[in-house]
């Protein structure tokens, strides 16, 4: 756990980075620290592992104050991870991450292989170890300095903006890799970014900081949407509240029965038929008929975002965006399960919505 009571950063020049800041951060968790430019979060996350000292009040790791413990010992039990991942440039990559180990006191042979395991346990293989950092794309580097901050094992994770030099798409693997690995871990994560939705999809709870270093709320995801503590966070958190709320809202929706066909087989319905490959998994819609038809390729209208029961945003995209207006529910391999419907899913989403669980 990391405890903040009542931390102030006032620089030399008297500006006040961080103002009285109070703040927990639960073992095991992800916790986001966002805001706007200048507003105190890179400050606030570089005081637990002082690379910069506060001007009053205390940070407790683990029950522990930090100024009670000398910055290089505090450092070995904080990983701390930086935009453009900050590499040795003149190391390979296996050094990169051995160098951890290596200054803990580990022998060579043990760092290098520990350094092994990790690369491999953030996605890449024993032929990225040789390389040099230069070498590596800015996603790849990124996962070398994730490995590099889990070297040592340590519970606490420091990740400043670790992400954003990199395009949207690499951004989001990278985005599912920290949780997938978080679920193994349990890390304690601290995680800066000004970017309110990958606050909102990595934070189990999210800081939102403001001008002058205060803190504007400190919130579950969902209550951030749900419930804005005051302007500033609503018109942060963005006009599409409501809908983004949807994704933490689960679906009490109707998964109902479809009628489904294989390419090649000929169907009788006065509905719509979904055809399926034969691993049931959805190929396309064939529109209502009138008796016998064969369902072939060209008859068939694609389209529309798969439902995996995961939220009522998953089901009202589904729904939506489906020529039919049935959202194909399907399980984990892909298979059809069946189908939601529009209609539902907007009586699902009217009853969150006079629950005040939504947003309008
Ligand atoms: N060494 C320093 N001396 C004086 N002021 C500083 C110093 N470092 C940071 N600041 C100021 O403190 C405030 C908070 O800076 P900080 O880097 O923590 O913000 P941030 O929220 O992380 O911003 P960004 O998203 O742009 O990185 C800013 O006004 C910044 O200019």
């Amino acid at each position: 756990m990391i405890e903040f009571r009542a931390v102030t950063k006032r620089f030399e020049d008297g500006t006040i980075a961080v103002d009285e800041l109070d703040l927990v951060v639960e073992a095991g968790t992800i916790t986001v620290f966002v805001g706007p430019s200048g507003c105190g979060k890179t400050t606030s996350l570089r005081m637990v592992n002082r690379m910069i000292d506060s001007t009053s009040g205390t940070i407790l790791v683990d029950g522990k104050d930090v100024m009670s413990v000398d910055p290089p010992t505090l450092r070995l039990g904080i990983g701390y991870v930086i935009q453009q991942a900050g590499l040795f440039p003149h190391r390979t990559v296996l050094d990169n991450v051995a160098t951890v180990p290596l200054l803990s006191g580990w022998d060579r042979k043990r760092a290098r292989t520990r350094a092994a395991e990790l690369l491999e346990t953030v996605g890449l293989d024993s032929g990225f170890a040789k390389r040099y950092p230069a070498q590596l794309s800015g996603g790849q580097q990124q996962r070398v300095g994730v490995a590099r901050a889990l070297a040592a094992d340590p519970p606490v994770l420091l990740m400043d903006e670790p992400f954003s030099a990199v395009d949207p798409i690499v951004r989001e693997g990278l985005q599912d890799e920290l949780l997938r690995l978080q679920g193994e871990l349990g890390k304690t994560i601290v995680f800066v970014t000004h970017d309110i939705d990958e606050a909102l999809k990595l934070g189990d709870r999210v800081a939102v900081f403001r001008e002058g270093g205060h803190l504007a709320q400190y919130a579950k995801p969902a209550e951030l949407l749900s419930a804005p503590a005051n302007d500033f966070v609503a018109s942060f958190a963005g006009r599409d509240r409501g809908y983004r709320t949807l994704t933490f809202l689960r679906a009490d929706v109707p998964v109902r029965e479809v009628t489904t066909a294989t390419l090649g087989s000929t169907v009788t319905s006065n509905g719509w038929v979904l055809a399926v490959d034969e691993n049931r998994r959805p190929v396309g819609w064939l529109s209502p008929v009138d008796g016998a038809t064969e369902v072939t390729a060209d008859k068939l209208i694609s389209g529309g975002s798969l439902y995996d029961g995961s939220s009522l945003r998953a089901a009202l995209d589904a729904a939506l965006s489906s020529p039919s207006a049935l959202g194909v529910t399907v399980d984990p391999d892909g298979a059809v399960v069946g189908v939601v419907q529009a209609d539902d899913v907007l009586k699902a989403l009217a009853t969150a919505r006079a629950a005040g669980e939504v947003p309008s």
